[in-house]
């Protein structure tokens, strides 16, 4: 049997922890219908950036066209990293993800 972990297993261990934090709610996953006014703001590396209101809030939806396991990764890790900062003006705040393929498929 051979020891090497496929790409597939590793990029579903992290889907998995994603889904974890959200089923035990460190991380709030929105209904993606509470958005509304959504337009293009900009694009970066993993994808693009979007503008859109939600209970009387303007807010960034952040879109990752790949999920390829690194990237998986850095979403994950820029979260913990986030998860650590203290509250400041000058720093977003992080409210939680959406998904338009629902809860049990995140894409
Ligand atoms: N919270 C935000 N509020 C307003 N605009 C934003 C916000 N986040 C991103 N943007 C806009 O979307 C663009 C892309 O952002 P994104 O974070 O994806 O990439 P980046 O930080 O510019 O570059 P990279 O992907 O290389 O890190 C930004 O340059 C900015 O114009």
């Amino acid at each position: 049997m051979s020891s090497e972990i496929s790409f597939n297993t590793i990029q579903n261990l992290f889907k998995t922890s994603l889904e974890k934090s959200i089923n035990y709610e460190v991380i709030k996953l929105y209904d993606y219908s509470k958005f509304s006014k959504i337009q293009l703001i900009g694009s970066g590396t993993f994808g693009k950036v979007y503008h859109a209101e939600s209970s009387g809030l303007d807010i960034a939806l952040k879109s990752f066209d790949n999920n390829d396991s690194i990237i998986v990764q850095e979403i994950i890790d820029e979260l913990k990293l986030h998860k650590n900062l203290s509250i400041h003006n000058n720093i977003i705040r992080f409210y939680g993800v959406t998904t338009k393929e629902g809860k049990n498929n995140l894409k």
